[in-house]
């Protein structure tokens, strides 16, 4: 048998992150004929003469695999990538599959390009706010605009750069990035095909592997989608042309965000939104605060408990966009629209189309890979598939690009033999990136009322304020609250909710806090910075704690 990787003392990260891997699986499995030895094991120490008896070198062979790699990674995308970059820092042989894809969604058509488009629509806000800055002693003069092929432009270069770093990133690590896509074979074995090609001449096999193929826009049946006048988020973030009247069918993430964008722009929009009110899964204090700082100042209108049932496309400038509106619970019809164009945001469905992985007994859930809570895949009778997991938005369990990552990291601790950590997906927070920013983490106050019912315990709930902030007051952007929601009896935090200036970046507070456990009385005594937008969290908490908030 041939050595393949030796290494020695003066590389110890490395050396033991092996020895971790491979005895995890020593006495149980040892199929793929990997072997540690400690060549100085049965040795006392003199050979090595007094001076060095301390400590002792060592030194890890590492036979040939039968595998060709510890670990495929199928899909890079944020998944992929936060899974390969934690493997290699364990020493895993890690192989990425492209798809002819580097980014994914996050960094080609999501987050990346999105908070470009964001970031050119907040300062345009602020620009234009002229009270605002009048406050402020600021006058703009003349008139504020914009140059609409230079803010795609920002975003387009901005999501290829993020793309060139991630790439680099993975090759500068050692990762083998493969620009091919996979299908699944066995659960240890892939074959890499080229985009559209039904076979491929190439398998490659892998101790574990993981499915991250990550999500495309869901599109209800009845919207025929033009890429021009009726799109989704794919092709709207090209920002080819701004529409003087633009339907968003959706008020989750994607429309809120779009709704920002383009009133910024000088659009005027129309939410459709099947469920009674915007923004359903935001809690409804903030949803209902949102609709105040985001929605009623703004040239936007909205239908509520109706469906988009049929969308014809127009022809930019000359035919508009026809929607047919019938009620969300019986049908009827409501009312015809006619827009400049349609942007459809109404959820996206898993990417798992083509991959083997029914052939391996698996049943998906509406395209879901069902896993269980390492992330394994899970047979039709639920019984987790040896060797293969699936991370990211292709198991839907929390479809943010952080969320993805962090399943990554998750999967390579456990296959790397830490099998005692587990991701809390319950302190995982979400923002979206309006002006102002809406922040949240962990339950709504509704849920949590909800679980206070069912487990008989008293709930807590306290508020801090923007408006009673020095930062903020200084900023002239004094409108938000953060909301913390508690157990009185022991403390522990449940959940919490922002909206207001940088909550996107406030919510870590909570979210950092509930994944260590800390409890409210304990957080209320740790110092802020004075001012700091922090200290609306601090004030929330303090209060909480039944502490006056200085
Ligand atoms: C407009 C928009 C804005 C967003 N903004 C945010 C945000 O601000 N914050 C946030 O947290 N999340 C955001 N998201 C969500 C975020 O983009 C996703 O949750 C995240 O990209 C999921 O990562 P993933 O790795 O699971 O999948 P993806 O990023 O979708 O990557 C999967 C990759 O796998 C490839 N692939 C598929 N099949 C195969 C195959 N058989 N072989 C090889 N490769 C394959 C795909 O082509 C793709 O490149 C946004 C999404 C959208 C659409
Ligand atoms: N800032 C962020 O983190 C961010 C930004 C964008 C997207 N994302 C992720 O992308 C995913 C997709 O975003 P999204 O906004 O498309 O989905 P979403 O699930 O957030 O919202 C979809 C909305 O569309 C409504 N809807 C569904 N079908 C409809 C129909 N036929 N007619 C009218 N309304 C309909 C739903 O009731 C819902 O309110 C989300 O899961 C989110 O996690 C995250």
């Amino acid at each position: 048998m041939m050595v393949v990787h030796s290494a020695v003392a003066s590389n110890t990260a490395f050396c033991s992150s092996w020895i971790t891997t491979a005895n995890r699986r020593a006495s149980s499995e040892r199929p793929f004929g990997v072997r540690i030895g400690r060549f100085h094991a049965e040795r006392g120490p003199e050979w090595l003469g007094p001076a060095r008896r301390a400590p002792r070198p060592k030194a890890v062979f590492r036979l040939r695999s039968a595998y060709d790699y510890d670990l495929i990674i199928i899909g890079a995308g944020v998944g992929g990538h936060g899974a390969a970059l934690h493997a290699r820092s364990k020493g895993l042989k890690t192989a990425v599959l492209t798809g002819g894809d580097a980014g994914g969604t996050c960094v080609n058509r999501g987050c990346v390009p999105s908070k470009a488009l964001l970031a050119a629509a907040g300062k345009l806000r602020e620009l234009k706010s002229v009270e605002r800055l009048q406050a402020m002693g600021i006058a703009v003069q003349g008139q504020v605009a914009y140059d609409r092929q230079a803010v795609s432009n920002h975003a387009n270069s901005l999501a290829s750069r993020v793309r060139g770093n991630l790439v680099q990133s993975l090759r500068g690590l050692g990762v083998d990035v493969l620009d091919a896509r996979g299908v699944l074979l066995e659960p240890q074995k892939v074959e890499l095909r080229k985009p559209g090609e039904q076979t491929g001449d190439r398998r490659i096999t892998a101790r574990d592997v993981i499915i991250a193929t990550g999500s495309v826009p869901a599109v209800p049946p009845g919207i025929q989608i033009d890429g021009k006048t009726v799109f989704t988020s794919d092709d709207a973030l090209k920002l080819e042309w701004i529409p003087d009247w633009i339907a968003i069918i959706g008020s989750g993430y994607i429309g809120l965000e779009f709704s920002d964008v383009y009133t910024a722009l000088g659009s005027e929009v129309t939410f459709i939104e099947a469920a009674p009110k915007l923004m359903p899964s935001f809690d409804v204090e903030i949803s209902r605060l949102a609709e105040r700082l985001l929605i009623s100042p703004r040239p936007i209108d909205a239908y509520t408990g109706v469906f988009a049932a049929k969308v014809v496309p127009g022809m930019p400038g000359k035919t508009p966009v026809r929607i047919e509106l019938v009620d969300a619970e019986t049908r009827a019809p409501v009312e015809v629209l006619e827009t400049d164009a349609a942007l459809v945001a109404t959820g996206r469905r898993p990417f798992t189309e083509g991959l083997g992985i029914e052939k391996l007994g698996v049943q998906l859930d509406r395209g879901f890979v069902p896993v269980d809570d390492r992330m394994q895949v899970l047979d039709q009778k639920g019984t987790p598939i040896e060797h293969l997991f699936c991370i990211g938005d292709a198991n839907g369990k929390l479809m943010l690009a952080h969320a993805a990552s962090a399943q990554g990291i998750s999967v390579v601790e456990n296959i790397a033999g830490n099998q005692s950590y587990f991701l809390r997906m319950e302190c995982i927070p979400a923002a979206c990136f309006t002006h102002p920013e809406i922040s949240m983490v962990g339950l709504t106050e509704q849920q949590a009322r909800d679980k206070a019912e069912r487990e008989q315990f008293e709930l807590g709930r306290a508020v801090g304020h923007f408006r009673a902030n020095s930062k903020a007051l200084a900023e002239n952007h004094a409108e938000g609250i953060a909301k913390v929601l508690f157990r009185k009896d022991t403390g522990e935090l449940l959940g919490m909710h922002i909206i207001g200036m940088h909550a996107a970046d406030l919510i870590h507070e909570a979210a950092n806090a509930m994944n260590a456990g800390v409890p409210i009385h304990k957080l209320a005594f740790s110092v802020h910075t004075h001012p700091t937008l922090s200290e609306i969290c601090d004030e929330a908490f303090k209060a909480a704690a039944g502490m006056a908030a200085h």
